[in-house]
C-alpha cells in the first residue's frame, strides 16, 4: 500500500495484530521508507496517532452507517474506515475528495476485491453527505473513546466528572518537555540557546530543571544542544521523582528499573561529589539505548546490570544510600503521550502488574542501607498499582516508614501530593500522571 493512508492502514494493522507498542510498529514501518516529501512522514504519522486516540468515536459513527456489526468486518476493511473518517472530521484542511479517493486508492493499490473498495468508499461518502449531522467529538462517550472497562473504573474510583477531564485530556496532544542536563549547561542559558534560535519556551511550572518547548514540529534530534547531550526530553512529573530521593549524600544509589535511563542521569546530576550511581535494567535493548543516552549526555560513570532486581537483589550488594523502583506499570497517567495504552490493558493487566510491583519493591527493600530512602514509582493513576502496593508492602516490612514527598519538593509542586504524603500528579495538572511514595528505612 503505496501511498501515506496506505502505510498508515498497515500500521494499524500490524499494530492490532501485535499487540505491540504503536511507537516501536511506527517506528518499524516508517523507518524503511524512503518518502521524498517529509510531509507525507507526518501525515502518516497524524493519521495513526489520531486514529488510535479517537478509534472508539470513530467506531461509534462507523457502526450507525453500517448494517454489519463492526466485529463481523474485515480488518482491514474497519481500518480503512477508520483512516477515511478521521480525515473527514479531523483534517480540516484536507479536500474531502482526496481524504476519500486517496483512501480507496490505497486499497486498490493493495489489490482488494472490487466489492471491498466500493464499500469502503461508499460508506465514506455517505458518512461525508452527513457530516454535518455526525455526533460531536465532545459529546457523550464520544469524548471518552476510551474502552468501556476502564471508564467505568474511573467512573467508581474519580467520578463522572473527573472521569471525562482526563479521557478529554488525554485525547489533546501533549506539550513537548525536557529537562536541561546541567552538566552540560545552565537551565538559563539553554533557554536563551532556544530563543536564539527563534524557539518558544518557557521554564517549567513545577520542576527546576524543567523546559517547556512551544511550537515546535521536527523531531527531537533537530533541537539545538542536543548533539551536545544538553537536554532529554521528560515530563516535569517524572522529574519530581527524582528528587524524592533527596537528601543527597555522597553514597551509593541504586536505579532499579533504569529502562531508557531518564532518571539515572538526573540522579548523577543531583548527587554531590562522591556520589555514585547504579542501574539495573534487564531488557538488552533497553541497556543499549540507555548506554547510548548516558553518552550523549555525559556526566559521571554510571555502572550497568543486565539482570533483573530480583536477581540483583539475591546477590546481596552493600546497601544503597536512595534505591528507586521505577516500576514497569500500565502507563494509565500517560495515555496523552501513549494513546494505544487505553486499548491495550484490562482489569487482569492491572492485576499482574501489581504481582510484578510487589516482587520488585520486596527485592528493593533488602538492598536499602539503614536510614537509606526507598522511592516506588509508576506512571499510572490506578490505585491498584500505587496506594494498594504500598500498603501490602508497608505491612509486609514494618522497618519501612512512609515519609511527605511534599517536603522534598520544590514550593510549586508541594501541592501535587496527598493526604497520606503520596506524590500523584494527573494530567489535569498538565502533567503525566505519576504516582511515587517516599519511605525511609528505620530497622
Ligand atoms: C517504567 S520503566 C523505567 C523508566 C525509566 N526509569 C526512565 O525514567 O526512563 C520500567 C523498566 O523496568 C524494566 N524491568 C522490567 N522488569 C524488571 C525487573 N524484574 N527488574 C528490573 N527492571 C525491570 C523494564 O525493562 C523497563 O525498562
Amino acid at each position: 500500500m503505496g501511498n501515506s493512508r496506505g502505510i498508515a492502514m498497515e500500521t494499524l494493522l500490524t499494530w492490532e495484530k501485535a499487540q505491540a507498542p504503536l511507537d516501536q510498529v511506527l517506528e518499524t514501518t516508517i523507518s524503511g521508507l524512503s518518502m521524498d516529501d517529509p510531509r507525507d512522514k507526518q501525515l502518516v504519522m497524524a493519521l495513526v496517532y489520531g486514529v488510535v486516540r479517537w478509534q472508539g468515536y470513530l467506531d461509534g459513527i462507523i457502526q450507525q452507517f453500517s448494517s454489519h456489526p463492526l466485529t463481523k468486518m474485515k480488518p482491514l476493511t474497519l481500518v480503512a474506515l477508520r483512516v477515511g473518517l478521521y480525515q473527514l472530521i479531523f483534517l480540516d484542511r484536507m479536500p474531502e475528495s482526496a481524504a476519500i479517493n486517496e483512501t480507496v486508492q490505497a486499497l486498490k493499490s493493495a489489490r482488494q476485491p472490487k466489492w471491498l473498495t466500493g464499500f469502503v468508499n461508499g460508506m465514506l461518502r455517505a458518512m461525508a453527505r452527513q457530516r454535518a449531522t455526525l455526533p460531536a467529538a465532545d459529546e457523550g462517550a464520544a469524548v471518552l473513546s476510551h474502552p468501556a472497562w476502564l471508564v467505568q473504573r474511573w467512573y467508581d474510583l474519580f467520578g463522572p466528572e473527573r472521569t471525562r477531564r482526563i479521557c478529554w485530556i488525554n485525547n489533546t496532544l501533549p506539550p513537548l518537555v525536557v529537562r536541561v542536563n546541567t552538566l552540560r549547561i545552565s537551565t538559563d542559558d539553554f533557554i536563551i540557546l532556544l530563543q536564539e534560535n527563534g524557539i518558544g519556551c518557557e521554564r517549567g511550572l513545577f520542576a527546576q530543571d524543567g523546559v517547556r518547548i512551544n511550537d515546535f514540529q521536527g523531531p527531537v534530534t533537530a533541537l539545538p544542544g542536543y548533539g551536545e547531550g544538553f537536554f532529554v526530553v521528560q515530563d516535569e512529573a517524572a522529574q519530581l521523582v527524582s528528587q524524592l530521593l533527596a537528601p543527597f549524600v555522597s553514597g551509593r544509589y541504586l536505579d532499579g528499573c533504569a529502562g531508557l535511563g531518564g532518571k539515572t542521569l538526573h540522579l548523577a546530576q543531583l548527587l554531590p561529589e562522591g556520589g555514585r550511581v547504579v542501574a539495573v535494567e534487564p531488557s538488552r535493548k533497553r541497556q543499549a539505548m540507555l548506554k547510548d543516552n548516558l553518552r550523549r549526555l555525559g556526566g559521571p560513570e554510571i555502572e550497568i546490570h543486565g539482570e533483573t532486581l530480583q536477581v540483583f537483589g539475591a546477590q546481596r550488594h552493600a546497601g544503597f544510600a536512595g534505591v528507586l523502583v521505577d516500576a514497569p506499570c500500565s502507563g494509565l497517567g500517560v495515555i496523552r503521550r501513549q494513546p494505544d495504552i487505553r486499548w491495550q490493558r484490562s482489569l487482569a493487566s492491572l492485576q499482574g502488574y501489581q504481582e510484578r510491583q510487589r516482587e520488585l519493591l520486596a527485592a528493593a527493600a533488602g538492598l536499602v542501607e539503614k536510614r537509606g530512602v526507598l522511592v516506588y514509582a509508576t506512571c499510572s493513576i490506578d490505585p491498584m498499582e500505587n496506594d494498594e502496593v504500598l500498603a501490602a508492602f508497608i505491612k509486609e516490612h514494618s522497618e519501612f516508614v512512609i515519609t511527605p514527598a511534599q517536603e522534598y519538593l520544590p514550593e510549586a509542586a508541594r501541592s501535587l501530593c496527598d493526604g497520606q504524603g503520596f506524590f500523584k500528579s494527573t494530567p489535569e495538572q498538565g502533567l503525566d500522571g505519576f504516582f511515587a511514595a517516599r519511605m525511609v528505612k528505620n530497622g
